[in-house]
C-alpha cells in the first residue's frame, strides 16, 4: 500500500501484510516439515480474525492460554485435537472447556492442577490428555520480564519435584500423561539457550523412559525472536536454523512427536502501528515528537524497554534529527524511544512504528478511556 493510500485511514491504526505472513508461515512450515515437526501458534502472540484463519489454513495447530483462547480456535476452524492449553492458572471453567472438546493436551504446571484436572475429568466420565510442563532451569538470555524457565519463575514443575509426583500418577485414574512440555522464554536471539534446552530434555526424556513412563510427545515451546533492530533486512527469522538446533542436539525416540509453539516469530513482522503527529514540542535537553499511539496501543516499549524501529513516513526534509517519541497517555513510561533519529518531523506527519505483530495489539488497553483502534490490511 502506497503511503498516499495509508493517510486516508483514522489513525491510529494497526496495518497487517497478510502476504508476508503468509510467506512468513510457508518459511516455517517448510522448514519444520523437514524434521516432521509439528508448529503450534500461540495465540497469545495475536487473535485478530484474519491473521488466525490464515495460520489455521495452513495447517498449524494452536497452543492457548486462557478458556477464551480455546473457543477463539475452535471457532477459527481449528481441530481441538491440535489443541494445546497452557497456563499456571488455569480455572475449574477453562479445565471443563478443555474436557468438553476433548482437546489435544492440557500442559500442566503443578501437582495441584493435575489433581483438579483429574477431580474434573472424572466428574465428566472422561480422561484428559496431559504434557507435564517442567522447569528445565535454562537461562533464555532475554529480558528478565519474558524468562521462564528459570526455578525462580513460576512456570512449571520443577526437576526436584519429578519423584513424588510420579508415585502419586497412578492414583489419578483420569489423566493420561501424554507429553512432556517446555517453555524457556520470549525473544530469544542466540541458538545457545535452545542448545541447552535440548540437553535438558534429553535428560528429562531419559528419566522417564526409565521409569517406563511411556512419552507420546516432546513440546519445546516457543520463543524464537526476530530482529527488532533491522525488521526490513532481515524479516523473516531464521527458521533453518532454530529447527536444525533441535534436530542436531534433540534425540527423541523414533516414535516421539516433536511439536513447537511459535507465536512472536510467525507474526511480529508482519504487523505495524500508524501513528499521526500531533505536536513537536520542544524541551530543554530534547525535543519531543508527540503521537496519538500510545503506550496504549503497544506496551512493549513501557513495559520491557524494548525496542521497535520507528520511520517517518511522509517528511521529505532531508535533514536528521533526534526526538523523543512519546505518547498522549498520562504516564513518564509511555514513551516508544529516546534519541530517535527521524527526518525533521512536523505535525501532521504519519510514524510507522515496525514490529508489532506481536504482543501489540492483543495487549492493547482501555486506560484513559481510549479507543479501540482499527486494523488495516495490505
Ligand atoms: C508456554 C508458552 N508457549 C509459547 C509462547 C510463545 O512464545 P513466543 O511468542 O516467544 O514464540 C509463550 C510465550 O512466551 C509461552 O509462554
Ligand atoms: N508480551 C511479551 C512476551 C510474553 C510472552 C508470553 N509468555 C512481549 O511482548 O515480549
Amino acid at each position: 500500500m502506497k503511503v498516499e493510500e495509508l493517510i486516508l485511514h483514522k489513525t491510529p491504526f494497526y496495518l497487517y501484510d497478510l502476504e508476508f505472513l503468509e510467506n512468513t508461515l510457508d518459511t516455517a512450515k517448510l522448514n519444520a516439515e523437514k524434521h516432521n515437526y509439528h508448529i503450534h501458534y500461540a495465540l497469545k502472540a495475536n487473535t485478530n480474525d484474519r491473521i488466525l484463519k490464515l495460520i489455521q489454513e495452513k495447517g498449524l495447530g494452536a497452543d492457548c492460554v486462557s478458556g477464551n483462547e480455546v473457543l477463539k480456535a475452535l471457532e477459527m476452524g481449528f481441530s481441538p485435537t491440535q489443541i494445546a492449553f497452557a497456563g499456571v492458572g488455569k480455572s475449574d471453567e477453562e479445565i471443563l472447556i478443555g474436557l468438553e472438546h476433548d482437546i489435544f493436551s492440557f500442559n500442566c504446571e503443578s501437582i495441584q492442577e493435575i489433581e483438579v484436572i483429574n477431580e474434573i475429568a472424572e466428574k465428566q466420565n472422561k480422561v484428559a490428555k496431559i504434557a507435564l510442563r517442567l522447569n528445565p532451569n535454562v537461562d533464555a538470555k532475554t529480558h528478565k520480564h519474558i524468562t521462564t524457565g528459570l526455578e525462580e519463575n513460576k512456570f512449571g514443575i520443577n526437576g526436584w519435584e519429578l519423584e513424588s509426583l510420579i508415585e502419586q500418577l497412578p492414583n489419578f485414574k483420569n489423566i493420561e500423561v501424554t507429553g512432556l512440555h517446555f517453555h524457556i522464554g520470549s525473544q530469544i536471539t542466540s541458538m545457545t539457550p535452545f542448545k541447552n534446552l535440548c540437553i535438558r530434555v534429553n535428560e528429562f526424556n531419559n528419566w522417564f523412559l526409565e521409569r517406563n513412563i511411556h512419552i507420546q510427545h516432546l513440546n519445546l515451546g516457543g520463543g524464537l525472536g526476530i530482529d527488532y533492530q533491522n525488521p526490513e533486512e532481515s524479516p523473516i527469522p531464521d527458521f533453518e536454523l532454530f529447527f536444525g538446533v533441535f534436530n542436531q542436539f534433540l534425540e527423541p525416540r523414533p516414535h516421539q512427536e516433536i511439536h513447537f509453539e511459535l507465536g512472536r516469530s510467525l507474526v511480529g513482522n508482519c504487523g505495524s502501528l500508524i501513528s499521526k503527529v500531533l505536536y513537536v514540542k520542544n524541551g530543554i535537553k530534547t525535543n519531543f515528537v508527540i503521537l496519538d499511539a500510545g503506550m496504549t496501543e503497544l506496551i512493549r516499549p513501557a513495559l520491557y524497554q524494548a525496542y521497535h524501529h520507528i520511520e517517518n513516513l511522509t517528511s521529505s526534509s532531508s535533514s536528521l534529527e533526534f526526538y523523543d517519541v512519546v505518547g498522549p497517555i498520562c504516564e513518564s513510561s509511555d514513551c516508544f524511544g529516546k534519541k530517535i533519529e527521524l527526518q525533521e518531523t512536523k505535525r501532521g506527519d504519519y510514524i510507522k512504528i515496525h514490529s508489532t505483530g506481536a504482543y501489540g495489539e492483543v495487549m492493547a488497553s482501555k486506560y484513559n478511556l481510549r479507543e479501540q483502534n482499527p486494523v488495516v490490511y495490505l
